[in-house]
């Protein structure tokens, strides 16, 4: 039996048998003729009488006030986890080990912890020496490959929205910056983000910047610790949502910062309207983003394309390309036979001339494809 009194700290189990069905954390406010009055985390009330007093247990002290390291819990259990981040979280600390492995619950604002004092603070120290941080991470990957001349690898996990790109780039950066050289390779290495996120990044309901693929980074060092490259690998990139996106969803960033931020005698070269006119980029009836903005990531994607190399000839080619997915985006077929088969034709319009000559595809004699030749399309240079 667990005797009570005002101001202790419980694990309330109120057993509602809903999907998330873990106790809670609870003060005492109140013990009153066998009746006792608690207060939970979440604010609610609960007067429990003697009989519901079973669905209560005192709680270590260690869970109380919460721990660094949660391997040092006592109620190490699920709801003893949840309740040392929620704790920490509200005193807006989003880091905390369990043991060797770094949780972070994402905080959805700017925290003043990333800064290059910052980076000082954490680099060359032992895991533990610190409070808990993603540079701790990236600072103990660093110094073991140092010491020990041996390869490292950080495993980023986590649901749809939980951080693990930003992570990312945390530690990138750090790596970056205590390599020292900052010499244009490291640049490069930052500058393949927003690239890889323009076009494999795109709003979900879940994520205003979801990545719709995973990444293996690797990243090389030579013998004096400065960065010498690196390689992304990429895995399992949603295709589909380049023709279909689910409602409140966007199809890549790319399409829409092009449309956005692409200069006018450019767009007319390549035919292109605004995203409205596009049904590849409104099927989610969603064509902006809040806290996004498409022309500004535009010149920063221009930028970092610069920076990695590519050439005016390579981006005009890339723009050819996402320009004609728009326009065969907005072709229409029709039930047709031919040779006796049911089979279905292009529906002769100006995007499918247009397609075609963007992608300098070939004119076939075939009586399907004819249509080509009635389209209107005042450049025609380009189809062969
Ligand atoms: N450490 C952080 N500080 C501030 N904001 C953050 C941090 N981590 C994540 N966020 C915010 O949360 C958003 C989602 O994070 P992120 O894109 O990294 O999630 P993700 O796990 O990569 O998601 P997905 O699997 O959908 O790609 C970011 O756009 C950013 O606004």
């Amino acid at each position: 039996m667990v005797i009570l009194q005002q101001g202790d700290h419980v694990w309330l189990d109120l057993q509602t048998n809903g999907e998330f069905d873990v106790p809670v954390g609870a003060v005492v406010k109140l013990c009153d003729s066998g009746h006792i009055q608690v207060l939970d985390d979440e604010g609610n009330e609960h007067w429990l009488s003697p009989q519901r007093a079973i669905n209560i247990r005192a709680m270590h002290p260690t869970s109380v006030h919460g721990v660094e390291d949660m391997i040092r819990l006592d109620d190490l259990n699920e709801a003893g986890i949840l309740r040392n981040l929620l704790i920490r979280y509200r005193d807006h600390i989003i880091y905390t080990y369990t043991g060797s492995i770094l949780v972070a619950v994402n905080p959805y604002r700017l925290l003043p912890i990333y800064t290059a004092d910052q980076i000082r603070l954490y680099t060359n120290k032992r895991i533990g020496e610190m409070p808990p941080h993603i540079f701790a991470i990236a600072d103990n990957c660093y110094f073991s490959m140092r010491r020990s001349g041996k390869e490292q690898c950080c495993v980023i996990s986590g649901e749809s929205g939980a951080g693990k790109t930003e992570s990312t780039k945390l530690i990138l950066q750090f790596l970056a910056s205590i390599s020292g050289q900052h010499s244009w390779i490291e640049q490069q290495v930052l500058e393949a983000n927003p690239i890889l996120e323009a076009f494999g990044n795109a709003k979900t309901i879940r994520n205003d910047n979801s990545s719709r693929f995973g990444k293996y980074i690797e990243i090389h060092f030579n013998n004096r610790g400065a960065i010498e490259g690196a390689k992304i690998e990429q895995y399992l990139l949603e295709k589909s949502r380049v023709c279909r996106q689910a409602q409140d969803e966007r199809n890549y960033h790319i399409f829409y910062c092009m449309l956005q931020g692409m200069a006018l005698e450019e767009k007319k070269k390549l035919y292109l309207g605004m995203a409205e006119d596009y049904t590849y980029l409104t099927m989610g009836n969603c064509v902006v983003c809040d806290g996004r903005d498409d022309l500004k990531e535009y010149s920063n994607i221009l930028s970092a394309m610069k920076v990695l190399m590519f050439t005016d000839a390579d981006n005009w080619e890339i723009s050819k390309l996402l320009a004609a997915i728009l326009h065969m985006g907005n072709l229409r077929f029709e039930a047709r036979t031919y040779d006796n088969l049911d089979a279905c034709g292009v529906v002769c319009s100006p995007d499918l001339a247009t397609a075609s000559a963007l992608l300098e595809v070939f004119k076939v004699r075939d009586p399907w494809l004819q249509i080509l030749q009635h389209s209107s399309i005042s450049n025609q240079s380009n189809v062969r």
